[in-house]
């Protein structure tokens, strides 16, 4: 008897036995979900091994309910890492997994409710006799069934399971157990494909318009017999369009030909196209990342550093590096080569960044030198396009994979190397469920993958630097910036000073007359605040009361976009239109700065100017960055207000 052990995402420690399920006889892979079942419930299961039975067990092996996929979600060499991270963080093991893995691939199970013949006759008569007759019951009698998620509402209440156990048992219901299938799937369009005539076909006028660019439509020889003046034109573009390719999504031909679908439905009629459904992946760049040239020369210390990472690639195995390069001195670059090297060698690329607003710069610089080759994973794209970017990554499809934190769990099976960007942030730590670090986790997949990390950072984390002190980490030092760039002159103003006289409480005298010059040099500025929000807390006029999150008891910054109060930790939000809670008071005034107010009063101070604000409430999709990058770029900003989004060199201004 085959068994298997099944980790499931439920508040376990440890995984679970299970044996293979009744109506499949082919064994399991490792890294397919499963439906288990667990007391009275059917839940999701991650199939870690298949193992032999201990003789005599003092307990029956339940089988396992239904396999999920068909192949499996994360290669079997994450299996010894999620291990580790369950022990290490003290996490269910299940639960670790589900971390990893894109969200909306969780299948479970629910109720459905069916009339039955008796019901139809009785249950009218029993509603009737109810004082409170609630519209889930009328639907049940009109419909005779009631789907998994009025099902889960109503059993929320214990008065109206037992009420439902009733009527169960009366016989005038039956309430079924059913498989509720994940939010996301697999996309798929309908492709068209020649059939092999008219593929030839293809190729012949494809010769012709080479030796003759001007024609265009398809020849006679290609054309068969019969056909009507709408499937000539359809083929005509098909031929036009499709690249040389025997196939083309018939959406695309549709669009440019609003009669190629009745077209192509005779067309496979008579067997000239077959229609077939094809997996597509939705693409998360939305459009082409702006081109980075390759620079010709490297400098010495760049030379250095990549001759030494280059080295232990070579060697292989586990070596963690530091590479502390000063802001401008072409780490990028390094990480560019290093990869370079690494994919010469067959092996995959694995590149941590802080936050989406890195992670679309450094994908630029990627798809410019290894074109599509690259998977992006980070909340910044929809659930479906993460899906599908996992799963590219998880077959191979892609060599790098460029993300944030949760990134670290991409599915490749053996990276030959990982690069932690801007290693100090603290943005690589999660704050809720699995409270990882994802700066640590990248060394530690680095070791379970017997390969290099190269961690990075203009100013490395004190543990970081410690651990490159007592020769842990090899340290790698980059002091020059590229073409021996200045720093910038930092000026530091007391805004305490001469408050009186300043035409605005947040911009100094300095600020101003900087900000106009460069408005008069046309030259753009850019504005950083630490904070997103208009007011970065609100104050009690009367008793001094700070209004605070009712979760956490931080301080609630005002959104006036939105005009609510939003606490930056949970996200719980309330009303600005308050009276305070301790003294009754309505007398609430917003106090300290966000990026927010700072833009409003740029505006007003300077009417003429064209000013945007890039935070995360400006940009809550990663197309909405793009487009704000973009403005920069065509110079069609002067002054660009922003939180740490904007100061991570990113953005060049002009
Ligand atoms: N060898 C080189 N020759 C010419 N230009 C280069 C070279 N290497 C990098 N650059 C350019 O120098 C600029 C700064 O490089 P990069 O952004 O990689 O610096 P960085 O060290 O990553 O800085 P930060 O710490 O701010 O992220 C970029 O415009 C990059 O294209």
């Amino acid at each position: 008897m085959i068994v298997y052990e099944v980790a499931v995402a439920a508040p376990l420690f440890g995984s679970l036995t299970y044996g293979q399920p009744v109506d499949t006889p082919t064994p399991l892979t490792t890294g397919i979900r499963v439906l288990v079942p667990l007391r009275n419930r059917s839940i999701t299961g991650y199939i870690l091994a298949s193992v032999s039975p201990p003789p005599d067990l003092p307990y029956q092996i339940k089988p396992i309910l239904e396999r999920l996929d068909v192949a499996p979600l994360f290669p079997e060499q994450l299996i010894p890492f999620f291990r580790w991270i369950a022990d290490y963080y003290h996490y269910p093991l299940g639960e670790v997994i589900q971390t990893a893995l894109p969200s909306g691939l969780r299948a479970g199970s629910g109720y459905e409710i069916t009339l039955t013949e008796a019901g139809h006759r009785q249950l009218p008569a029993a509603l009737n006799a109810l004082k409170n007759r609630a519209a889930w019951m009328n639907r049940l009698l009109e419909k005779g069934k009631l789907l998994p998620g009025t099902v889960k509402t109503i059993r929320r209440k214990a008065v109206m399971q037992n009420l439902l156990r009733t009527w169960q048992t009366a016989g005038w219901i039956d309430i079924n157990e059913v498989i509720l299938s994940p939010a996301v799937k697999e996309k798929t369009e309908t492709v068209v494909k020649l059939n092999t005539a008219l593929q030839e076909s293809l190729s012949r006028y494809q010769l012709d318009t080479k030796d003759n660019p001007e024609e265009t439509a398809v020849t006679p020889a290609v054309t068969p017999e019969g056909l009507k003046k709408s499937e000539i034109k359809t083929l005509d573009l098909f031929f036009c369009h499709c690249k040389g390719q025997p196939l083309m999504p018939r959406a695309e031909l549709i669009r440019q030909y609003s009669g190629a679908g009745k077209a192509l439905h005779s067309l496979a009629k008579s067997g000239l196209v077959t229609l077939e459904e094809q997996r597509v992946y939705r693409d998360p760049f939305g459009k082409v990342p702006p081109f980075f040239p390759k620079p010709a020369t490297l400098t010495t210390e760049q030379e250095q550093v990549i001759s030494k990472i280059k080295t232990a690639l070579d060697i292989g195995g586990f070596q963690p590096f530091l590479l502390h390069g000063v802001t401008g001195c072409g780490k990028t670059e390094v990480y560019l080569r290093a990869t370079e090297h690494c994919l010469a060698c067959k092996k995959t690329v694995l590149v941590l960044v802080p936050e989406i607003a890195l992670s679309s710069q450094l994908e630029g610089h990627f798809y410019s030198r290894f074109g599509d080759t690259l998977a992006i994973l980070h909340s910044g794209i929809s659930i479906g396009e993460r899906f599908d970017q996992w799963q590219r990554a998880l077959q191979g499809k892609v060599r790098i994979v460029i993300g944030a934190r949760s990134a670290v769990f991409a599915p490749l099976a053996t990276p030959g190397l990982i690069i932690v960007d801007e290693e100090h942030e603290p943005a690589y730590k999660q704050d809720d469920g699995l409270r990882y670090n994802g700066r640590d986790m990248a060394v530690l997949r680095a070791k379970f993958a017997d390969c290099p990390v190269l961690l990075a950072s203009a100013t490395p984390s004190v543990s970081s630097f410690y651990h490159a002190e007592q020769g842990k980490y090899h340290l790698l030092t980059m002091t020059k910036r590229i073409h021996d760039q200045v720093m910038p002159e930092v000026t530091v103003v007391d805004l305490r000073e001469k408050k009186r006289e300043r035409k605005n409480a947040f911009f100094s005298h300095q600020l101003l007359t900087a900000l106009q010059e460069n408005l008069e040099k046309q030259q753009q500025s850019l504005l950083f605040v630490n904070r997103r929000g208009y007011a970065a807390f609100m104050l009690c006029q009367d008793c001094g009361y700070i209004i605070q999150c009712r979760h956490c008891k931080v301080s609630l910054t005002h959104h006036q976009g939105d005009n609510r109060l939003l606490c930056h930790y949970c996200g719980y939000s309330t009303t600005p239109n308050l009276v305070c809670p301790d003294c009754g008071s309505s007398s609430i005034v917003g106090l300290g700065v966000g990026s927010e107010r700072i833009e409003q009063e740029a505006r007003q101070l300077f009417p003429n100017a064209r000013i945007t604000r890039l935070d995360s409430d400006t940009t809550r999709d990663r197309k909405a960055y793009l487009r704000i990058l973009d403005q920069v770029r065509n110079h069609e900003v002067d002054i660009l207000v922003g939180t740490q989004m904007v100061a991570k060199g990113s953005i060049s201004l002009q």
